[in-house]
């Protein structure tokens, strides 16, 4: 068990202390970049996330070789109201799918080359249904940020984090009502598929559970709207920023997760990148409320780390072209 930090504060104080990313290896990385047989500019974004990534790692000529990807899985009080299409029993589930290879996180991280590791959450203990009060303790999503920051591999190079949960898109639609304001409704969306009238519910119990919890912000809004799974994600992604290992954000609901942490400390996304918009109809809204711009859009609404894990595929190409390519010199081409 992690004795780094036993307090909300004391993990906020950890992420402030982080190091930035490293100027000098991203400067490099530049001059490489300019260097490089083809025409400037000619791998459009590619360019851009190699220098990114190069940045982060510290190096101007960097590989990645062992991503990890971290799922998370916690169940929600907030499920007795009736937000979700499929019952609770289904967060187990799909746990144990994803131990057994079956889900399609288990493909996709296979496909990119990624290790996966699955940390189930108190399954048995759901969190408090936020409608009618915080849906954890201190004590509880200091636990659960504690379990996320453990599972992170310091031999990694690239991290996803992704989440299971049954409800958990009315959390993280909760935690963008908190912390942008505007109406229940426009942060509200169909998850793993309700109706009309399941729409209306998440709507009603988002705006109560923000109301009555006075629209917490920061890391508060994770502990009181939350979950574990969420509160798992925030804990790797900060550890993360600690090690300086880059992240690529899965859909809406790590976004929301994200964002929480990125209101608690500036900068603290800053190793983050978003690999993909998911078709909730939100999640548009909340990256563009972190200033993040997806690598992909393949409308996909799946959860689990799934978007971002195709997104390690693009990242993966990129670093490839910016560390393996020759430069004119070295390939004897005239340059411009
Ligand atoms: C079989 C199955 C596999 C999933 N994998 C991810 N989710 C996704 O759906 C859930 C969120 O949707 P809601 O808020 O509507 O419950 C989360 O568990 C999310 O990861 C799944 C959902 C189901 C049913
Ligand atoms: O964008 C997501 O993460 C998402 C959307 C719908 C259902 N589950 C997850």
């Amino acid at each position: 068990m992690s004795v780094e930090f036993s307090t909300l504060a004391e993990f906020e104080a950890l992420i402030t202390a982080a190091p930035a990313v490293d100027e000098k290896a991203m400067g490099e990385a530049e001059d490489r970049n300019a260097q490089l047989t083809k025409p400037p500019g000619a791998l459009g974004q590619l360019e851009e996330m190699a220098i990114w990534y190069a940045g982060w790692r510290g190096t101007a000529r960097p590989t990645i070789e062992t991503p990890q990807v971290i799922i998370f899985a916690g169940n929600h009080g907030v499920t007795a109201q009736g937000v979700s299409a499929f019952p609770v029993e289904v967060t187990e589930q799909m746990v144990l799918n994803f131990q057994h290879g079956g889900a399609a996180i288990n493909q996709l991280s296979k496909a990119a080359g990624a290790d996966l590791d699955v940390i189930a959450l108190d399954l048995d203990r759901p969190t408090a249904d936020f409608t009618q009060g915080p849906a954890m303790s201190e004590e509880e999503v200091v636990t659960a940020l504690q379990a996320g920051w453990d599972a992170v591999k310091p031999t990694a190079d690239l991290l996803v984090v992704g989440e299971m949960g049954i409800g958990n898109t009315t959390s993280a639609a909760a935690i963008a009502h908190a912390l942008y304001a505007g109406e229940a409704e426009e942060w509200v969306g169909r998850g793993t598929g309700v109706d009309e009238t399941g729409l209306a519910t998440k709507a009603r119990v988002v705006r109560e559970g923000v109301a009555i919890n006075n629209a917490p912000k920061g890391l508060e809004a994770l502990r009181c709207l939350g979950g574990r799974e969420l509160a798992g994600m925030v804990g790797a992604m900060a550890r993360a920023r600690v090690l300086r290992l880059p992240v690529i954000l899965d859909g809406f609901i790590a976004t929301a997760a994200a964002a929480t942490l990125g209101e608690a400390v500036d900068g603290a996304l800053d190793h983050i990148i978003a690999g993909h918009q998911s078709a909730e109809s939100a999640h548009g809204a909340v990256l563009a409320q972190l200033g993040k711009e997806p690598i992909l859009s393949l409308n996909m609404r799946l959860g689990e780390g799934s978007g971002a894990a195709v997104a390690i595929n693009i990242l993966k190409a990129a670093v490839a072209c910016h560390s393996g390519m020759a430069t004119f010199a070295e390939a004897g081409v005239a340059d411009g």
